[in-house]
């Protein structure tokens, strides 16, 4: 791996985006290397839950601007699917995900954080989409994710004016779940990370099945869902184990 530091550490899967000198600038090649390794931690069963963080002091700072250059609409619509099809992909991940953000998370950077379950910040991060001092805005997903986590008055003012903001500030409005010191990040992610892992994992999947795509449906669909994918869950080895525990230790 060129562009990413993959380390199995069960049952959790690292990603760590490794281009520190560039701040982690997301070129096509990490995009690719996070897709095939993200294909490869599916079929391990070993990994139940995925933590994405930057190595050095970023989470990323985006897209990799050098690359812009060579960009005319049909290349730029190429790079943009590529990187929205990672997002999506990590998105819909059958497996938890996690954002571990350690600095900067901006542009495609907070794209990829958006696109995770949870995201745990460490004090001294500062998120955003400078994308507009470009000429552009977030391409990655970010308009669409960033409006449904924190709502359009918000979202609107961090992408048409590029700011970045402090993580305090970006917990205020829901942007990441957590703030945690610097030095208790990887403690604290990881003890997340192991609470994730110990859940049921069909009825993760069936959550994260429910809730994504909920959002793109009328609420009576959403509700339909829910009772389908509830139903479902009651075909698996964790429910019925789970239950008998409860109901036995009240018996008593
Ligand atoms: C993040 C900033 C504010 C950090 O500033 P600073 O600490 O001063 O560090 P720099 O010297 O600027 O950066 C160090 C090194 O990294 C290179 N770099 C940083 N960001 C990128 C990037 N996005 N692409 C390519 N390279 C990047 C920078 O050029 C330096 O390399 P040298 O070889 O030493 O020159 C600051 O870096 C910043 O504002 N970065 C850009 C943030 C941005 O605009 N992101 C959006 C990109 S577009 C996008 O993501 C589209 C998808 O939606």
């Amino acid at each position: 791996m060129e562009t990413i530091i993959v380390k199995e550490e069960a049952p959790i899967g690292w990603i760590i985006l490794n281009r520190p000198d560039k701040l982690n600038a997301i070129n096509l090649k990490m995009i690719d290397e996070i897709w095939n390794i993200l294909r490869q931690m599916e079929n391990n069963e070993k990994i139940k839950v995925i933590i994405f963080t930057g190595n050095g002091k970023a989470f990323s700072a985006g897209a990799d601007i050098s690359q812009f250059k060579e960009l005319d609409p049909v290349k730029a619509w190429d790079f943009a699917t590529k990187g929205r099809k990672l997002t999506d992909y990590i998105e819909n991940y059958p497996k938890p995900t996690v954002a571990m953000i350690n600095g900067y998370a901006l542009g495609g950077g907070l794209e990829i954080a958006l696109s995770c379950d949870i995201r745990i910040a460490s004090r001294n991060a500062e998120l955003g989409f400078p994308e507009i001092n470009l000429g552009i805005y977030p391409g990655f997903g970010g308009t669409q994710r960033l409006v449904r986590l924190v709502g359009k008055g918000r979202a609107l003012e961090l992408i048409m004016l590029g700011d970045r903001i402090k993580a305090d500030d970006a917990e205020k409005i829901g942007l990441v779940n957590r703030v945690v010191e610097p030095l208790s990040l990887e403690k604290e992610t990881k003890d997340l990370a192991f609470k994730l892992a110990d859940k049921p994992q069909v009825a993760l999947r069936l959550i994260k099945t429910v809730v994504n795509h909920g959002m793109d449906v009328p609420i009576s669909v959403g509700l339909t869902m829910e009772s389908l994918g509830w139903s479902i869950a009651f075909a698996t080895e964790d429910e019925k184990k789970r239950v008998e525990e409860f109901l036995s230790k009240r018996s008593k």
